[in-house]
């Protein structure tokens, strides 16, 4: 049985300590203690280490939305994957459309940053999905299928396990309205027998597959009512803790654990 989880990225909304501060607090009050769903928050790197003594009780967890795709050396303006270590991450977010469109990140780099992530034991949540155009030109599959086996291929069966993919339609993010949950349902279907045929049913069962793009406290319920719909990834509607903390409740109640 794959445990739920649902995630935050507060990308670059949250753009001040005080801020980040103020919603971190009013996310654990209101989330409370939770044990039926695993649950993370993404901040920006500084605010790391605030945000671990903040969530140092608890169940929430916390990560980062990116990680270097190398160990160390001469790379100006990176972020160590052992310093995040250090600073108690459990998740790194990787290949996010935002990254892939703004900062040119490709799906090698994608396959780099995995094997770091998890050669330091932390969790690679690694964001998929197609484009606007790719959907047009019926071309969605042939993306997904890619991006699927560069984040996966070559790794050790029990490590691709761990692997988090977060469907992320690219046309569906930051906008009023979430992707259908049907389509969401069959996408998730979709790259599950692609893990299936690739890897073995073992792998494809116990890989978890969150949404993203546009989810908020309504669209919850139907997006969590499907069966391969392992929990969500929140973006601007996680940014109100009550909201944040139904869009939890309802996930919970809708996988009835
Ligand atoms: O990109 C997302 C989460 O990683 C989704 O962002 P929005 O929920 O703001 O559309």
């Amino acid at each position: 049985m794959r445990k739920i989880i649902v995630g935050t990225s507060w990308k670059m909304h949250i753009h001040s300590m005080k801020e980040g501060e103020k919603l971190v607090e009013g996310i654990y009050r209101s989330v409370g203690y939770v044990k039926e769903v695993e649950m993370f928050i993404l901040p920006t790197y500084p605010m790391i280490p605030m945000i671990a003594k903040k969530l140092e009780t608890g169940n929430i967890k916390w990560g980062a939305q990116n990680i270097c795709m190398m160990d160390k050396g001469a790379y100006t303006g990176e972020v160590p994957p052992l310093i995040l270590k250090e600073l108690g991450c459990s998740y790194i977010e990787i290949g996010h459309a935002e990254r892939r469109a703004t900062f040119g990140e490709t799906d090698k780099d994608v396959h780099k940053k995995v094997r770091l992530s998890l050669e330091y034991d932390m969790i690679p949540v690694v964001c998929i999905g197609e484009t606007e155009e790719d959907k047009r030109e019926h071309v969605g599959n042939v993306r997904l299928h890619t991006q699927v086996l560069w984040a996966l291929n070559g790794l050790p069966i029990e490590e691709m396990k761990k692997v988090i993919l977060a469907y992320e339609p690219v046309w569906a993010i930051g906008k009023a309205e979430a992707a259908g949950a049907e389509y969401v349902e069959n996408i998730h279907g979709y790259v599950r027998s692609i893990i299936e045929k690739e890897y073995g049913r073992d792998v494809a069962q116990a890989i978890r597959i969150i949404y993203g793009g546009s989810v908020n406290r309504d669209n919850t319920n139907l997006l969590t009512k499907q069966e391969n719909v392992d929990g969500l990834f929140v973006g601007r509607f996680g940014l109100n803790p009550e909201d944040f903390s139904q869009i939890v409740k309802t996930t919970i109640e809708n996988k009835s654990i």
